[in-house]
């Protein structure tokens, strides 16, 4: 399950998610000691914060992990511990203006979607519902009073806490000079053009100016058992995606393997943890284990473990060519065009594809489409194709993840999971094998809708024509012809109008697969001929 806190400076984010990660089991991801990690480089470095190219340069080549201590979460920054120093009012001063470049936000949002790539994170700061998380279970903006927020700071900067006492004072200037301070951060941090701090439309706000630390948990733990009710966190050892026939497999309700994770804080940066369940110890291996080679030396798993985002430079290189490429070669043989595209471009979120198959051109279409809008996708392939390491080479750089068909392949669930809760789209081609002819038999494979769910993404219908008379059955002749797609409007689970995790997947693959078929049917109307 991911939570997602945000709120403005003092509103307690860090106190509620902390408490949350050790009373839950969850990994603590503190978003805003990253952006001060930064900001203190910068200072350290003499970097002028108001260049933003350098600062920039700084983030883009920092190295930010979390460890632990005894005195809690530690964090540091391409090998030094700046736990403490990050809290100055220095920090404080400047970390507004640097948080706002958007290469700054980039570089720290690819690093926060690595950390919480294997769920079970619950992340405090600015953007996290909105950008980092949009798909996160259970979104909370906490606010307070700027009055509560100043005193509570102030109390804390001379080493109170009025979390715990509620008649603690502090210095009544410092106060106010903290107010001003916050004051200004706040309008900061609100009217920056880049994710600026607000509350997603989803998202809970408590206002917690008169409420105990402990109610704001409770309050936050009672949402998060609502969300585990209604079916918006799967639970991985509950999903079983595919079974030989193409039907989900039927869960594995051992309660203990889907317990969350270990309690603490992200360790290694990688934020491992709990490896002694079998769901968790898929999730483990298959997240990533810290970030990617620059260059060399990556593993296949590293790249289906990682956002494509984070690829090496010369994998993203080879995409963005090959990309180029073949779009430009596939549009000249077989000019093809995506009707409604707007619906496929527009939507920022990681998004289920699900498309009927006749051909090869099929994910290249949707793949290189959506590749020159910034929005990638990850094509879910049969394992069968990396027969040979050339092939695994090449479809590993092109995005693709690998399932093992006929298995319970939790890897592959959990991979997927992470693309769409990392804001990538995931293709999957539900009818398993390319369909040549309307009298062949169809078996739907449902493990799109399980994946969905658990990513709490919705399923987007995609319907191509023409491609199959591309190579007509029995010829390996490729003949010229029109190709025409059509993007259908996103199917939320909650527009299902059915309860239970069970039923809400298995009415999403009939109401997704009878959506792919009716825009089929509608591209065949509107193009007389196309099959
Ligand atoms: N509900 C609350 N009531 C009173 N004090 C609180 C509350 N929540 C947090 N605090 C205190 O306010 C201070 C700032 O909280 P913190 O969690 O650091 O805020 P943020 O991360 O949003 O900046 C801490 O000393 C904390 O103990
Ligand atoms: N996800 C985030 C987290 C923090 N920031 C920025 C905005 C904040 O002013 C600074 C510091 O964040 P932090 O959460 O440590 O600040 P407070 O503890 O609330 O004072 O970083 C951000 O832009 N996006």
């Amino acid at each position: 399950m991911i939570v997602a806190i945000d709120g403005p400076a003092g509103s307690g984010k860090s106190t509620t998610a902390h408490a949350i990660a050790d009373r839950c089991n969850l990994t603590f991801l503190d978003t805003g000691a990253m952006y001060r990690a930064v900001t203190w480089r910068c200072l350290d470095a003499g970097v002028d914060v108001s260049d933003d190219d350098a600062v920039s340069a700084v983030a883009e080549r920092a190295r930010i992990e979390f460890g632990k201590s005894a005195d809690g979460q530690t964090v540091s920054i391409d090998g030094r511990d700046v736990t403490r120093q990050i809290r100055t009012p220095e920090v404080d001063r400047n970390v507004s203006v640097v948080s706002a470049y958007p290469r700054v936000r980039e570089a720290m949002v690819a690093r926060q979607r690595e950390l919480g790539s294997a769920g079970d994170v619950v992340a405090e700061g600015r953007d996290i519902g909105t950008v980092v998380f949009p798909n996160a279970e259970v979104k909370v903006f906490l606010t307070a009073d700027a009055a509560a927020r100043a005193h509570r700071r102030a109390v804390q900067r001379e080493g109170g806490d009025a979390g715990c006492d509620a008649g603690a004072k502090a210095d009544a200037a410092e106060e106010q000079q903290i107010l001003r301070d916050l004051v200004r951060r706040d309008k900061l941090d609100s009217s920056r053009k880049e994710s600026p701090l607000k509350p997603a439309a989803d998202a809970h706000m408590i206002d917690n100016s008169a409420l105990t630390p402990e109610q704001v948990v409770q309050q936050i733990v009672d949402l998060m058992e609502a969300a585990r009710a209604k079916g918006g966190a799967a639970k991985a050892g509950e999903v079983a995606p595919f079974d030989k026939g193409g039907e989900p497999l039927s869960p594995k309700t051992d309660g203990n393997e889907v317990a969350p994770a270990k309690a603490g804080v992200a360790k290694n940066g990688a934020g491992e943890k709990d490896a002694g369940r079998p769901a968790a110890k898929a999730a483990a291996k298959s997240k990533a284990a810290g970030r990617m080679r620059a260059f060399a030396g990556n593993t296949f798993d590293d790249y289906y473990d990682h956002g494509m985002k984070e690829f090496p430079l010369p994998a993203r290189a080879l995409l963005a060519v090959a990309a180029a490429i073949v779009w430009a070669v596939t549009k000249v043989l077989w000019p093809w065009k995506i009707e409604d595209v707007r619906l496929l471009r527009d939507d920022a979120r990681g998004r289920m594809i699900v498309m009927n198959h006749t051909s090869m051109l099929d994910p290249v279409v949707i793949v290189c489409d959506l590749y020159f809008h910034g929005i990638r996708v990850r094509p879910i392939s049969k394992s069968e194709f990396n027969k040979t390491n050339l092939v695994s080479w090449l479809f590993s750089r092109a995005g693709t993840i690998p399932v093992k068909r006929g298995t319970a392949d939790l890897k592959a669930v959990r991979r997927a999971q992470a693309a769409l809760t990392r804001g990538e789209c995931v293709l999957v081609f539900p009818e398993g094998t390319r369909i040549k002819s309307d009298d062949q038999p169809v078996t739907i494979h449902g493990g799109f809708a399980l994946m969905a769910q658990m990513a709490k993404a919705p399923v987007q219908p995609v319907a191509i024509v023409g491609a199959r008379d591309i190579t007509p059955k029995g010829t390996h002749w490729k003949r010229f012809g029109r190709v025409f797609c059509k993007a259908g409007a996103c199917i939320e689970f909650s527009d299902l109008g059915v309860r239970g995790r069970k039923q809400q997947a298995l009415r999403m693959e009939e109401v997704a697969m009878e959506r792919v078929y009716a825009l089929r049917d509608e591209l065949r109307r509107e193009h007389p001929g196309k099959m």
